[in-house]
């Protein structure tokens, strides 16, 4: 498909959420609904796990079947009547033989369902002192990478912990990604530490802008998010950033920004791919 423009508005929703799923889901409906009324963006992002607790014991009483669930017919609905894009955070998703799964949902301004990923990097981590995570209690991981196509442009997707693992982010860049969107939920142990670096990190080795969507911080909650959703560009420069509350994030994004830094910096071209490689194997 050829690139239909080189601008494109985001609008990056920091939702707070509660163990209330109707209520989380109805939260984001409003916040798109403000969102499309106030700044007609082409894409709309969620966080990870927006309509249900984030926490292993919580995954399979919230998981829902993709596309027929109530989540996901509420987001088809809202990209049909507003003809948006919006990658769907992420949900619990009820899979195939029972299996769980953290699963970003993408629909299309026509309300069809163009891309499923499943987070491939499972959390699970043990900071002694800090936070103690594992998804893979109850969790099942992804094992597809996902590209979606927006007027022309290649937008990579990945889920939170998935951002920690440079080879994927080069997997997207090797496909001609300008982007990589991960819906994500870091907390108040590794946020501080690791999230901005994270993101600046991937978006210049890549040199592709990155996009985060947290859920806004809720001190009461067990599993405390950071916030601070945030867009970085492919100079690896903070563009714009949240805080830690609800708020509505709106990006101006200009791709043409992806090519200038690969002329100026042309590191991809100058790699000793006869020494080295990343490179995706066959399943
Ligand atoms: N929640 C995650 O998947 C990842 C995270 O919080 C971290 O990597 O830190």
């Amino acid at each position: 498909m050829s690139k239909t423009s080189n601008i494109m508005r985001l609008a990056l929703l920091q939702l707070k959420g509660s163990k209330d799923k109707v209520a989380n889901v109805q939260n984001a409906v409003t916040k798109i609904e403000a969102a499309v009324k106030e700044h007609k963006p082409r894409l709309i992002t969620l966080p990870e796990c927006f309509n249900a607790p984030y926490g292993t014991k919580y995954f399979r009483e919230y998981s829902e079947t993709i596309p027929d669930g109530y989540t996901s017919q509420q987001l088809s609905n809202l990209a049909r009547k507003h003809q948006v894009y919006i990658v769907g955070g992420t949900i619990p998703e009820l899979g195939e033989n029972d299996a769980i799964y953290n699963t970003c949902t993408v629909w299309s301004p026509t309300g069809d369902l163009v891309a499923k990923h499943r987070k491939m990097h499972l959390f699970d981590i043990d900071v002694k002192g800090g936070i103690r995570f594992k998804e893979s209690e109850t969790l099942s991981a992804g094992n597809d990478f996902t590209i979606i196509n927006v007027d022309g442009h290649k937008i990579g997707i990945g889920i939170c912990y998935d951002i920690r693992f440079e080879e994927m982010a080069r997997l997207y860049r090797n496909a001609g990604c300008e982007m990589i969107i991960y819906p994500a939920a870091f907390n108040m142990t590794t946020g501080p530490l690791h999230w901005e670096l994270l993101q600046r990190s991937r978006a210049n080795d890549n040199q592709l802008f990155v996009v985060t969507t947290s859920p806004a911080r809720d001190t009461s909650a067990e599993y405390v998010a950071y916030g601070h959703s945030m867009v970085v560009n492919p100079w690896a420069k903070v563009q714009q950033s949240a805080s830690e509350g609800e708020e509505i994030v709106v990006a101006d994004i200009d791709f043409s920004e992806v090519e200038q830094v690969r002329q100026q910096i042309p590191v991809f071209g100058q790699r000793r791919l006869d020494l080295y490689a990343t490179e995706r194997k066959a399943k």
